[in-house]
């Protein structure tokens, strides 16, 4: 069974329990590592705690979400071997896994999105990788991590 791995600071409670029973309805196995409760908790953690699992290996993506997405992804970002894409749209959600290929995606909870995240999860999930030219230019884009 393919795994995801999930992790949220309390600005996206709600949302990460969405995706997580998604998820699960679409048959993955889903480790998901809070937080669960409105009190606050630094999103820096979260993508920490949630990266460093991935990078244990067996996951074929991960979920990290806060209020707009933006510092958690950030956070993600910083971690080497991590490429995690911040999703607005259904459009960018396929696109980013047919020419960026992320490892993470990351939402936000307290975001008006036009398009309902849960379609962005799906049409990230059913796009597929093209490979080719694209897999050159995130050659160069991991390679960016040992500037
Ligand atoms: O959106 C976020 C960071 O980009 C996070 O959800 C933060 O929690 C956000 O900055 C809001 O923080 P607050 O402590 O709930 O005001």
């Amino acid at each position: 069974m393919a795994k995801v791995v999930v992790a949220n600071d309390h600005g996206a409670v709600e949302l990460a329990a969405k995706m997580v029973n998604h998820l699960k309805e679409r048959g993955y196995e889903v480790v998901y590592l809070g937080t669960d409760k409105n009190e606050s908790v630094d999103y820096p953690d979260k993508a920490k705690e949630a990266c460093c699992e991935y990078l244990k290996g067996g996951y074929e993506f991960g979920i990290v979400l806060c209020g707009t997405g933006i510092g958690i992804s950030i956070s993600a970002n910083k971690i080497k071997g991590i490429r995690c894409s911040l999703l607005t749209d259904c459009y960018s959600a396929e696109m980013t896994k047919r020419h960026n290929n992320p490892n993470f995606i990351a939402f936000g909870g307290r975001v008006e999105y036009k398009d309902d995240p849960i379609k962005m999860l799906d049409s990230f999930i059913d796009a597929k990788f093209e490979g080719g030219r694209h897999q050159i230019r995130i050659d160069k884009m991991m390679a960016l991590e040992n500037l």
